[in-house]
Protein backbone atom coordinates (compact mmCIF):
# COMPACT_ATOMS: atom_id res chain seq x y z
CA UNK A 1 0.00 0.00 0.00
CA UNK A 2 1.31 3.63 -0.65
CA UNK A 3 1.68 6.23 1.83
CA UNK A 4 2.27 9.72 0.24
CA UNK A 5 3.35 12.90 2.36
CA UNK A 6 2.31 16.05 -0.06
CA UNK A 7 4.29 18.94 1.15
CA UNK A 8 3.39 18.51 4.66
CA UNK A 9 4.44 20.32 7.14
CA UNK A 10 3.52 20.30 11.11
CA UNK A 11 3.73 23.12 13.70
CA UNK A 12 3.49 22.46 17.38
CA UNK A 13 2.58 25.67 18.19
CA UNK A 14 5.35 28.19 16.76
CA UNK A 15 7.95 25.33 16.46
CA UNK A 16 8.52 23.31 13.20
CA UNK A 17 8.33 19.18 13.55
CA UNK A 18 8.14 19.00 9.54
CA UNK A 19 8.66 21.53 6.93
CA UNK A 20 6.83 21.37 3.40
CA UNK A 21 7.78 17.64 2.69
CA UNK A 22 6.74 15.52 -0.04
CA UNK A 23 7.42 11.81 -0.34
CA UNK A 24 6.38 8.31 -1.28
CA UNK A 25 6.44 5.42 0.31
CA UNK A 26 5.61 2.32 -1.76
CA UNK A 27 4.65 -1.21 -1.07
CA UNK A 28 6.89 -3.94 -0.31
CA UNK A 29 9.74 -1.68 0.66
CA UNK A 30 11.42 -1.23 4.20
CA UNK A 31 12.16 2.39 5.02
CA UNK A 32 14.66 3.49 6.94
CA UNK A 33 13.85 7.36 8.86
CA UNK A 34 16.82 7.75 10.06
CA UNK A 35 18.19 10.85 12.39
CA UNK A 36 19.11 12.36 15.36
CA UNK A 37 15.98 13.00 18.17
CA UNK A 38 13.86 16.02 17.67
CA UNK A 39 14.26 16.05 13.56
CA UNK A 40 10.78 14.82 13.01
CA UNK A 41 10.86 11.31 12.82
CA UNK A 42 8.28 10.45 15.48
CA UNK A 43 5.90 13.42 13.94
CA UNK A 44 6.38 11.50 10.23
CA UNK A 45 5.02 8.25 11.60
CA UNK A 46 1.86 10.22 13.99
CA UNK A 47 0.94 11.81 11.23
CA UNK A 48 0.89 8.46 8.83
CA UNK A 49 -1.22 7.31 11.79
CA UNK A 50 -3.80 9.78 12.30
CA UNK A 51 -2.68 10.72 15.87
CA UNK A 52 -1.80 13.84 14.57
CA UNK A 53 -2.72 16.22 11.59
CA UNK A 54 -0.38 18.12 9.14
CA UNK A 55 -1.05 21.95 9.41
CA UNK A 56 -0.40 22.41 6.01
CA UNK A 57 -0.26 19.54 3.03
CA UNK A 58 -1.91 16.12 3.08
CA UNK A 59 -0.92 12.63 4.38
CA UNK A 60 -2.51 9.80 1.91
CA UNK A 61 -2.68 5.96 2.99
CA UNK A 62 -3.72 4.15 -0.44
CA UNK A 63 -5.19 7.41 -1.90
CA UNK A 64 -7.24 7.88 1.10
CA UNK A 65 -6.83 11.00 2.86
CA UNK A 66 -5.88 9.88 6.90
CA UNK A 67 -7.89 9.83 9.95
CA UNK A 68 -8.10 8.03 13.35
CA UNK A 69 -9.54 4.89 11.11
CA UNK A 70 -6.56 4.40 9.45
CA UNK A 71 -5.87 2.39 12.17
CA UNK A 72 -7.67 -0.80 10.18
CA UNK A 73 -4.38 -0.41 8.03
CA UNK A 74 -1.60 0.54 9.85
CA UNK A 75 0.12 -1.25 12.71
CA UNK A 76 2.27 1.26 14.78
CA UNK A 77 5.01 0.42 17.46
CA UNK A 78 5.22 3.33 19.48
CA UNK A 79 8.11 4.75 21.49
CA UNK A 80 5.79 4.05 24.86
CA UNK A 81 4.40 0.80 25.37
CA UNK A 82 0.43 1.24 26.34
CA UNK A 83 0.56 -2.29 28.19
CA UNK A 84 -2.13 -3.55 30.71
CA UNK A 85 0.32 -4.60 33.68
CA UNK A 86 -2.29 -6.64 34.93
CA UNK A 87 -2.57 -8.66 32.01
CA UNK A 88 -0.62 -12.06 31.39
CA UNK A 89 1.02 -12.01 28.17
CA UNK A 90 -1.98 -14.20 26.68
CA UNK A 91 -4.63 -11.54 27.75
CA UNK A 92 -2.68 -9.09 25.62
CA UNK A 93 -2.35 -11.24 22.55
CA UNK A 94 -6.17 -11.86 22.80
CA UNK A 95 -6.75 -8.13 23.54
CA UNK A 96 -5.25 -7.49 20.35
CA UNK A 97 -6.78 -10.11 18.51
CA UNK A 98 -10.23 -9.14 19.48
CA UNK A 99 -9.35 -5.16 18.66
CA UNK A 100 -7.57 -6.11 14.97
CA UNK A 101 -9.52 -8.18 12.55
CA UNK A 102 -5.92 -8.58 10.60
CA UNK A 103 -4.31 -9.39 14.07
CA UNK A 104 -2.77 -13.58 13.65
CA UNK A 105 -2.89 -15.72 16.27
CA UNK A 106 -0.69 -18.35 15.00
CA UNK A 107 1.83 -15.51 13.55
CA UNK A 108 1.80 -13.86 17.48
CA UNK A 109 1.89 -17.73 18.99
CA UNK A 110 5.32 -18.72 16.50
CA UNK A 111 6.30 -15.14 17.51
CA UNK A 112 6.28 -15.45 21.43
CA UNK A 113 7.96 -18.78 21.07
CA UNK A 114 10.57 -17.45 18.99
CA UNK A 115 11.70 -14.66 21.73
CA UNK A 116 11.23 -17.04 24.21
CA UNK A 117 8.20 -14.87 25.93
CA UNK A 118 5.86 -17.22 28.17
CA UNK A 119 2.28 -16.94 27.79
CA UNK A 120 1.65 -17.04 31.55
CA UNK A 121 3.62 -14.45 32.54
CA UNK A 122 2.53 -11.07 34.08
CA UNK A 123 2.97 -7.85 32.08
CA UNK A 124 4.17 -6.06 35.24
CA UNK A 125 6.80 -9.09 35.65
CA UNK A 126 8.65 -8.87 32.59
CA UNK A 127 12.16 -6.97 32.08
CA UNK A 128 12.43 -3.37 29.82
CA UNK A 129 13.83 -6.40 27.36
CA UNK A 130 10.72 -8.81 27.28
CA UNK A 131 8.58 -5.83 27.23
CA UNK A 132 10.37 -4.06 23.90
CA UNK A 133 9.98 -7.64 22.55
CA UNK A 134 5.97 -8.05 23.36
CA UNK A 135 5.93 -4.91 21.76
CA UNK A 136 7.17 -6.10 18.63
CA UNK A 137 5.00 -9.43 18.99
CA UNK A 138 1.88 -7.45 18.97
CA UNK A 139 2.77 -5.29 16.18
CA UNK A 140 4.27 -7.56 13.89
CA UNK A 141 1.32 -10.02 14.22
CA UNK A 142 -0.52 -7.88 12.27
CA UNK A 143 -1.21 -8.50 8.73
CA UNK A 144 -1.67 -5.18 7.91
CA UNK A 145 -0.73 -3.60 4.72
CA UNK A 146 2.13 -0.70 6.77
CA UNK A 147 3.60 -1.52 9.85
CA UNK A 148 5.38 1.61 11.13
CA UNK A 149 8.00 1.03 14.26
CA UNK A 150 9.29 3.98 16.05
CA UNK A 151 12.59 3.12 18.16
CA UNK A 152 12.07 -0.60 18.15
CA UNK A 153 15.81 -0.65 19.39
CA UNK A 154 15.41 1.74 22.33
CA UNK A 155 17.02 0.88 25.69
CA UNK A 156 17.36 -2.94 24.44
CA UNK A 157 20.68 -4.81 24.52
CA UNK A 158 22.63 -6.59 21.45
CA UNK A 159 20.92 -10.10 21.89
CA UNK A 160 17.04 -9.07 22.43
CA UNK A 161 18.28 -6.35 19.15
CA UNK A 162 19.48 -9.23 17.23
CA UNK A 163 16.14 -11.08 17.64
CA UNK A 164 14.38 -8.48 16.73
CA UNK A 165 15.62 -7.93 13.47
CA UNK A 166 15.56 -11.17 12.74
CA UNK A 167 12.08 -11.82 14.00
CA UNK A 168 11.05 -8.90 11.36
CA UNK A 169 13.01 -10.48 8.65
CA UNK A 170 11.16 -13.77 9.05
CA UNK A 171 7.86 -12.78 9.41
CA UNK A 172 7.32 -9.16 7.28
CA UNK A 173 5.40 -10.10 4.22
CA UNK A 174 8.01 -8.63 1.69
CA UNK A 175 6.07 -8.96 -1.04
CA UNK A 176 2.77 -6.82 0.36
CA UNK A 177 3.95 -4.94 3.74
CA UNK A 178 5.36 -1.59 3.70
CA UNK A 179 7.29 -1.09 6.34
CA UNK A 180 8.92 1.97 7.99
CA UNK A 181 11.29 2.38 10.37
CA UNK A 182 11.82 4.89 12.27
CA UNK A 183 15.57 5.41 14.78
CA UNK A 184 18.59 6.95 15.20
CA UNK A 185 20.21 3.69 15.69
CA UNK A 186 21.75 2.93 12.12
CA UNK A 187 24.07 -0.07 12.71
CA UNK A 188 21.96 -2.55 13.71
CA UNK A 189 19.04 -1.72 11.30
CA UNK A 190 20.93 -1.37 8.31
CA UNK A 191 20.90 -5.23 7.17
CA UNK A 192 17.27 -4.47 6.84
CA UNK A 193 16.39 -1.43 4.88
CA UNK A 194 15.74 -1.20 1.25
CA UNK A 195 15.49 2.43 1.12
CA UNK A 196 17.53 5.46 3.87
CA UNK A 197 15.85 8.70 4.46
CA UNK A 198 17.89 11.26 6.01
CA UNK A 199 15.60 13.60 8.43
CA UNK A 200 17.08 16.33 9.85
CA UNK A 201 15.64 19.71 11.02
CA UNK A 202 12.10 19.10 9.91
CA UNK A 203 13.49 18.13 6.56
CA UNK A 204 13.63 14.77 4.49
CA UNK A 205 17.41 16.16 3.24
CA UNK A 206 18.61 12.99 1.17
CA UNK A 207 17.18 9.60 0.27
CA UNK A 208 19.10 6.64 -1.07
CA UNK A 209 18.55 3.40 -2.02
CA UNK A 210 20.69 0.70 0.28
CA UNK A 211 21.98 -1.55 -2.53
CA UNK A 212 22.91 1.13 -4.41
CA UNK A 213 24.59 2.93 -2.12
CA UNK A 214 26.62 0.37 -1.66
CA UNK A 215 27.28 -1.33 -4.56
CA UNK A 216 27.38 2.23 -6.68
CA UNK A 217 28.78 4.61 -4.30
CA UNK A 218 30.89 2.20 -1.62
CA UNK A 219 28.76 3.62 1.44
CA UNK A 220 27.48 2.07 4.52
CA UNK A 221 24.28 3.90 5.61
CA UNK A 222 26.24 5.32 8.35
CA UNK A 223 28.47 6.57 5.97
CA UNK A 224 25.98 8.38 3.67
CA UNK A 225 24.28 9.56 7.21
CA UNK A 226 26.90 11.48 8.01
CA UNK A 227 28.60 13.06 4.75
CA UNK A 228 25.07 14.14 3.81
CA UNK A 229 24.60 15.84 7.35
CA UNK A 230 27.63 17.78 6.52
CA UNK A 231 26.53 18.86 3.12
CA UNK A 232 23.71 20.39 4.65
CA UNK A 233 25.46 22.03 7.71
CA UNK A 234 28.01 23.38 5.26
CA UNK A 235 25.40 24.71 2.65
CA UNK A 236 23.50 26.28 5.41
CA UNK A 237 26.18 28.84 5.68
N1 LIG B 1 3.53 17.16 21.21
C1 LIG B 1 4.47 18.06 20.92
N2 LIG B 1 4.39 19.33 21.34
C2 LIG B 1 5.33 20.25 21.03
N3 LIG B 1 6.42 19.99 20.28
C3 LIG B 1 6.58 18.74 19.83
C4 LIG B 1 5.61 17.71 20.10
N4 LIG B 1 6.04 16.57 19.51
C5 LIG B 1 7.19 16.88 18.89
N5 LIG B 1 7.51 18.17 19.07
C6 LIG B 1 8.69 18.87 18.48
O1 LIG B 1 8.74 18.59 17.09
C7 LIG B 1 10.08 18.35 16.66
C8 LIG B 1 10.17 16.98 15.99
O2 LIG B 1 9.92 15.96 16.93
P1 LIG B 1 9.85 14.41 16.59
O3 LIG B 1 9.45 13.70 17.84
O4 LIG B 1 9.06 14.18 15.38
O5 LIG B 1 11.37 14.09 16.26
P2 LIG B 1 12.11 12.70 16.19
O6 LIG B 1 13.04 12.80 15.04
O7 LIG B 1 11.17 11.57 16.17
O8 LIG B 1 12.90 12.66 17.54
P3 LIG B 1 12.81 11.60 18.73
O9 LIG B 1 13.74 10.52 18.32
O10 LIG B 1 13.30 12.41 19.89
O11 LIG B 1 11.38 11.19 18.89
C9 LIG B 1 10.95 18.48 17.90
O12 LIG B 1 11.51 19.77 17.90
C10 LIG B 1 9.99 18.31 19.06
O13 LIG B 1 10.41 19.06 20.16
Amino acid sequence: MTVQLNGVTKKYGNEFALKNVSFTFTKGKIYGLLGPNGGGKSTTLKLITGLVYPTNGTVTVSDEKVTRKISDKVAYLTELDMFYDSFTIKQMVDFYHSQFPDFSLEKAHQLLQDMQLEGNKKIRKLSKGNRGRLKLVLTIARNAPVILLDEPFSGLDALVRDSIVKSLLTYINFEEQTVIIATHEIDEIEPLLDEVIAVYQGHYIDHQNVESLREEQGLSVLQWFKMTIQNWESEKY
